[in-house]
């Protein structure tokens, strides 16, 4: 049975699978104010470009209610002064800010204070809702790339758990496999973070999908042996000229080339930002005690110097096609009103 069901929505606050606990525990929190959800953003207890839109939306509708003004004005700039404070919480995925000014923009709207707080909320529902169907639309055209018997290599967690239910790259692989073709699946574990091993192994083993669990530097051997088909991942980010997703893509992608093995992107059009190009996106730098660390386990001297960033960008002509909800595109690889 694979599964449906979302793993973010609204009830009296945001509502939340905590991803930083599995595999070993499934809970679920509730996130009450803003300085809780760029807490849950920041640690990753919600992550993945998707679910950080809908995360970002809620947090714009859960500002709302919270005010305590009477004044349509009064509520609209705590709504303000919350956005900046989600947007700079995760700086690289777009979607995070994509989904915090879609619904400040629609609040606008709002002539009088319980309006703005209830036209914030029916569109961060709206994100959240829109997302399901996205994905599944994303799934439907991805999986016409995937043959029965084909094993797909994927990076990081482009899942239920990173969207708001079924996944970009995975919701392609469930796709296909729900088609009935039989997809062996080589989830990397995804340093220093483990979103592979934490949570794609997870996600698929749930749904009966075919997983083996490799270290990220595996892929080489395993193009080389013949042993992948295609490669597909999600992304955070794709500007004119480059695709940004989590630490390790780029190496994946640069391999895929010289093997001559597909690279698809599936991504939402909210992930593309044809505005900007690879050299004005911040790369997110994170703590470097991710990497001398594991939970009280010293993985390294303490005091080493160390350079961690959350994302690379891989440039587009790497990618063999982008699966997007509007088809698959691949010359030119950009959809159309994109660019
Ligand atoms: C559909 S999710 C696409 C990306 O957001 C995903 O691949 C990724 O890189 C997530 O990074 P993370 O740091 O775990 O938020």
């Amino acid at each position: 049975m694979i599964s449906e069901s979302r793993t973010i929505w609204w009830d009296n606050g945001i509502k939340t699978i905590d991803q930083t606990r599995l595999p070993a525990e499934f809970v679920v929190i509730t996130i009450r104010s803003i300085k809780e959800l760029v807490n849950a953003i920041t640690s990753l207890k919600i992550r993945g470009a998707p679910a950080l839109g809908a995360a970002g939306g809620y947090g714009i509708a859960l500002a709302a209610m919270r005010s305590k003004f009477q004044e349509r004005d009064g509520v609209l700039h705590e709504m303000e002064i919350a956005a900046e404070m989600i947007k700079n919480s995760r700086p690289t995925a777009v979607n995070l800010s994509w989904g915090v000014d879609r619904v400040l923009r629609a609040a606008q709207e709002g002539e009088i204070a319980d309006e703005v707080r209830e036209i914030a909320l029916r569109e961060a529902e709206r994100i959240a809702e829109e997302d399901l169907i996205i994905n599944k639309m994303i799934g439907r055209h991805g999986a016409k790339l995937l043959n029965d018997g084909d094993s797909v290599l994927t990076h990081c967690n482009a899942g239920r758990l990173a969207c708001v239910g079924w996944g970009t790259a995975l919701g392609v692989i469930r796709q296909a496999v729900m088609d009935g073709k039989e997809i062996h699946v080589y989830a990397c574990e995804t340093r220093p973070l483990n979103q592979g091993s934490r949570l794609t192994s997870w996600e698929l083993m749930e749904d009966n999908i075919d997983v083996t669990l490799v270290c990220d530097s595996a892929s080489g051997i395993l193009m080389r042996r013949g042993m992948i088909d295609s490669v597909i991942v999600g992304a955070d980010r794709i500007t004119r000229d480059a695709v940004f997703n989590k630490i390790g893509t780029y190496t994946h992608a640069v391999l895929a080339k010289a093997h001559g093995i597909p690279f698809y992107v599936a991504a939402p059009l909210s992930t593309f930002d044809a505005s900007h190009d690879e050299s004005e996106i911040v790369i997110e730098e994170r703590d470097g005690d991710e990497l001398r660390r594991l939970g009280v386990t010293r993985l390294a001297p303490d005091g080493v110097k160390v350079y961690n960033p959350a994302f690379d960008a891989t440039p587009i002509d790497l990618v063999s096609a982008m699966i997007t909800e509007k088809g698959v595109f691949r010359q030119p690889l950009m959809p159309p009103g994109i660019l």
